[in-house]
C-alpha cells in the first residue's frame, strides 16, 4: 500500500537555559525552558534518507544558548520571536518555526536584620527562590500519652548565582570535575523539622507562626552563606533554624543539587563570562543531613520521602 508523509516538525526540546546578568553585585535571572519545532521542505529527509535539508536539532540548541549571550534574554516573547525568526530566514529549506517557552520566576531572598544592616541592603542581591508554593507537609503521632509533631516542607526551589564554591575534594583516577570558584548554588528543599513539645496542651507551639519563622530563617541562611559545598549550607540552614527557634530539636534535609553547567560557547566565537548555563535534571548530586540540638536524639525518620 501507498504512504504519504503527513504533518511534520523536529527540533530540540526543552533547552534549560538559565541567564544571570550581572549589574555590578545586583544579579538578575532568566529561567527559560525553550522548545524549538521546525517544518519545512523535509520530505527528503523522511523518504530518501537525505539529510540534506536538516538543520540538527542540536544545532537548534547551540542556536538557544548562543542566542542567550548574543542577545540577552529580555522577555520570553523577545526571544522567540529572534529564534523563530532565525531559523526560517536562515535555512532556505525550514519554512515555519515554532519556539514554546515556559518560563519559571525568581524573587530576591530577603535579608536577615544583622545581615541587612552589614550589607547595607534588604535583600541579598544573588539569592532567589523560585515563585510559586512549596508544599507544607505534617506528620501528628499520639500514643495515648505523647504527641509527636513533625512539620516540613518540599518543593522550595532556591539559588545562589554567587557566593559558592567547590574544591579541595578527593581526586581519584575517574575524577574530571573541575575546580568551582564561583559556581551557581541551586536547590530544592525538602526538609522536616520535629517540635520538642510532647504534651502541655497550656503550652503549644503557634504552628503557623512557627512555620513562617522557620522558613525565613532557612532562607536566610541559605542567602548568607558564603558556600564551599551545599554539605556547609545544608549545616548552616539546620544550626540557624535550631539556633533562633526553641520549639525546634531537629531538623533534617535532603538538598537536591540542582546543577548549572556553563554552555561552552567558543565554538560560535562567544566568551560565556559566567552568564549562559545549561540547568540540568538529572543526575543529581543529593546531599541530606540531620541538625540536632546538642543532646537531643534524632528521631525524624532517614527516609523522609514516605513522610
Ligand atoms: O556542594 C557539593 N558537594 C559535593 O559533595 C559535590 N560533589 C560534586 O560533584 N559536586 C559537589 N558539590
Amino acid at each position: 500500500m501507498p504512504t504519504i508523509l503527513g504533518q511534520n516538525q523536529y527540533g530540540k526540546a526543552e533547552n534549560r537555559v538559565v541567564k544571570i546578568t550581572r549589574d555590578g553585585d545586583t544579579h538578575h535571572i532568566k529561567d527559560l525552558n525553550v522548545s524549538v519545532a521546525l517544518s519545512g521542505d523535509l520530505e527528503d529527509v523522511h523518504l530518501s534518507g537525505s539529510n540534506a535539508h536538516c538543520l540538527p536539532t542540536d544545532t537548534t540548541k547551540n542556536t538557544v544558548y548562543a542566542f542567550a549571550k548574543e542577545y540577552g534574554i529580555e522577555s520570553a516573547e523577545q526571544f522567540g520571536i529572534h529564534l523563530a525568526r532565525h531559523f526560517v530566514t536562515s535555512q532556505e529549506p525550514i519554512k515555519r518555526a515554532r519556539i514554546r517557552i515556559e518560563e519559571y520566576a525568581w524573587e530576591r531572598i530577603e535579608t536577615s536584620e544583622a545581615n541587612s544592616k552589614f550589607i547595607g541592603a534588604d535583600d541579598v542581591k544573588h539569592s532567589f527562590v523560585r515563585k510559586g508554593q512549596e508544599t507544607r507537609v505534617s506528620e501528628i503521632t499520639y500514643d495515648g500519652e505523647n504527641w509527636q509533631v513533625i512539620s516540613g516542607l518540599k518543593d522550595l526551589i532556591v539559588m545562589n548565582s554567587t557566593n559558592s564554591e567547590f574544591w579541595g575534594y578527593i581526586k581519584d583516577k575517574y575524577t574530571t570535575l573541575q575546580e568551582a570558584y564561583d559556581r551557581i548554588l541551586a536547590t530544592q528543599v525538602s526538609g522536616r523539622w520535629r517540635f520538642n513539645w510532647t504534651d502541655d496542651e497550656q503550652r503549644m507551639p503557634n504552628w503557623e507562626k512557627s512555620y513562617d519563622q522557620v522558613k525565613k530563617h532557612m532562607l536566610q541562611a541559605f542567602a548568607e552563606t558564603y558556600s564551599l559545598s551545599l554539605q556547609q549550607t545544608l549545616y548552616q540552614m539546620g544550626s540557624r533554624i535550631i539556633n533562633s527557634r526553641s520549639e525546634i530539636d531537629e531538623v533534617r534535609f535532603s538538598l537536591p543539587n540542582k546543577h548549572h553547567f556553563l554552555v561552552d560557547l567558543e565554538p560560535f566565537g562567544l566568551k560565556n563570562d559566567n552568564e549562559v548555563y545549561y540547568a540540568a535534571d538529572r543526575p543529581y548530586g543529593l546531599i541530606e543531613a540531620t541538625i540536632l540540638r546538642d543532646g537531643v536524639e534524632p528521631q525524624i525518620p532517614v527516609d523522609m520521602t514516605n513522610l
